[in-house]
């Protein structure tokens, strides 16, 4: 990764590598950005951070991160990556796990640190500016020392930085990343098509920013606050897309969504935009209609399915999602498309228990249902500081090492991969398993619902399920809602058992994408409304 950004350095200098959009606009060009990494190694290397330093890089997304990002690879430290919209405590559990020995920051988040008694065996400390040019900013009087000559950059095995899961099924686990995780994450994104040198790329997510960046793009950041990607204002995006000529676009499916309605409502069409990437959840059917319709007939949207631990693993463009449309509102599940090049998937019998080694015995027959594996160059190490969470996730096989994704899931006779929803959000009742993206988008289509959530209340094997309904702002009244999603569920076989049908005001979501419902959540809120078990 980091040879790659360093290639842009020299090989396009006058390209706007960084491109802020929002009120205060500021583009840096990567020869700027070469220079800020110079600098950062300097700054950073004289206040002590080492090879192998594990250090916490909270910094909101602009040339700043992206400067200090390459410079901590640069220096072989391993920055940690924390999702600043996790609640404070959580936040704390994850720098807690990493065994932070150094950290940088911009000032609100030192003095959370200090208040709030986060990672607190950091030996160095780096204070960031708040949005501010490195170059400038810098505090001066650190002894300057960057790179001795002759020292050596990472290898493919060197740890390149720490992740974390996104935390919507339970506490976020964190993923350790090699160099060659990364590149090979860089090779499959590259194979895409989706991001090229010199093009304007607008990204909504940090990780997918650095990962522009090292392709050579334009990436430009809009403003916005990263902890709630969601509440992301609409008419900006619209005006940054239009006012830098915007080609590709990398955001999560409820964010996409807003774009959309915003579009919808102003008759706007964002024609500059050939690329839309969605991932973090599945892309409903009634998001990508909505969404098609505010692009050029030839742009392109491309539903990414992957994992923190192994990422991408399949993409589907719209146009074939759109051809699974019917096959989706009767309760076939989301088509995630076929397996990326080199990305072996296999679909194996459902269980909560580790399985320690591969037997074949553990494939389901062709077609049928099971939890989603992966085999490939992508899967991270286990997890950190978690042997049980890795027991549960991981299945060796000789040299190789197949990840749980932990999802539901079926292959189709052409050989394209179907999610069915989350295993520990699958519904047991009396009757078998209900999975949550077999019953939710069969009601996609019902007026007056914006989204639905499916949960379990009661003892597993004998859950009653629930339908949790969030409406369309305005829509017509709960009981009318109600008798048209019994309606529709009683033409289903598989949700014809439904009576719950409950309204929420807002569904609980993800911190990092928004876009992931918490249906545990969800499920003890719809525990304390329903009775369990059958009337
Ligand atoms: N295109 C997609 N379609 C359907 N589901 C998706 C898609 N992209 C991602 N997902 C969901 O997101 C999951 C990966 O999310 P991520 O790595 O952010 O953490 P998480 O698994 O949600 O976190 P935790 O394990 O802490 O609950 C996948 O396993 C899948 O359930």
């Amino acid at each position: 990764m980091i040879v790659r950004a360093e290639h842009w350095f020299r090989e396009q200098p006058d390209v706007i590598a960084c491109q802020v959009g929002g009120r205060s606009p500021a583009a840096t060009t990567y020869g700027e950005l070469s220079r800020s990494v110079d600098h950062a190694v300097a700054v950073l290397a004289g206040a002590g951070i080492r090879p192998g330093m594990r250090t916490g890089l909270l910094v909101p997304p602009g040339p700043e991160l992206g400067a200090l990002a390459v410079a901590l690879v640069r220096l072989r430290a391993v920055p940690v990556l924390v999702d600043p919209g996790l609640p404070l405590g959580a936040i704390k559990r994850c720098l807690r796990q990493a065994a932070l020995e150094a950290f940088v920051a911009i000032p609100a988040v030192h003095l959370a640190r200090r208040l709030l008694g986060w990672a607190p065996d950091v030996r160095v400390s780096v204070t960031v500016p708040s949005r501010r040019a490195l170059g400038s900013a810098w505090p001066s009087g650190v002894p300057a020392r960057g790179l001795r000559p002759g020292e050596p950059s990472a290898g493919p095995d060197d740890l390149a930085l720490i992740a974390y899961t996104s935390g919507s099924t339970g506490p976020p686990k964190g993923v350790p990343l090699r160099h060659r995780h990364l590149a090979a994450q860089l090779s499959l994104l590259g194979a895409l098509g989706t991001v090229e040198p010199g093009t304007p790329v607008l990204s909504t997510f940090a990780p997918f920013a650095l990962g522009a960046a090292a392709f050579g793009a334009t990436v430009v950041i809009p403003d916005m606050d990263p902890r709630h990607p969601v509440r992301a204002d609409p008419a900006a995006l619209v005006a940054d897309i239009r006012r830098y000529r915007v080609a590709g676009m990398f955001a999560a499916p409820a964010l996409l969504d807003r774009l959309a309605r915003h579009c919808v409502t102003h008759d706007l069409v964002l024609d500059t935009l050939g690329d839309v990437v969605s991932a973090g959840a599945p892309l409903p059917m009634p998001v990508m209609d909505r969404l098609r319709g505010c692009l050029r007939d030839d742009a392109r949207v491309l539903s990414v399915y992957g994992a923190t631990e192994c990422m991408p693993v399949a993409a589907i463009e719209s146009r074939l999602l759109a051809e699974h449309a019917a096959a989706t509102a009767a309760g076939a599940g989301t088509c995630l498309g076929p397996p990326l090049p080199g990305t072996e998937v296999r679909v194996i019998a459902l269980s909560d228990d580790p399985v320690e080694r591969w037997s074949a015995d553990l494939a389901v027959p062709p077609g049928a249902i099971g939890e989603i594996a992966v085999a490939a160059p992508t899967v991270s190490d286990p997890y950190l500081d978690d042997p049980e969470a890795t027991a549960l996730a991981r299945i060796r096989d000789g040299d190789r090492v197949w990840h749980r994704m932990g999802d539901v899931g079926r292959f189709d006779e052409q050989g394209r991969l179907w999610f069915a929803g989350r295993k520990s959000e699958r519904v047991r009742t009396a009757g078998g398993d209900l999975h949550t993206d077999q019953v939710e988008p069969v009601f996609a289509a019902v007026p007056g619902v914006r989204r639905t959530a499916l949960v379990g209340v009661g003892p597993a094997g004998a859950q009653r399920p629930v339908l949790v309904v969030e409406r369309e702002p305005g829509s017509r009244d709960d009981a009318r809602v109600t008798a048209d999603v019994l309606d529709v569920a009683a033409r289903h076989p598989h949700t014809a058992g439904l009576r719950d049908v409950l309204f929420h005001p807002g569904f609980p979501v993800d911190a990092r994408h928004n876009s992931k419902i918490r249906r545990s959540e969800l499920a003890r809120w719809a525990a304390r409304r329903v009775r369990p078990g059958r009337p």
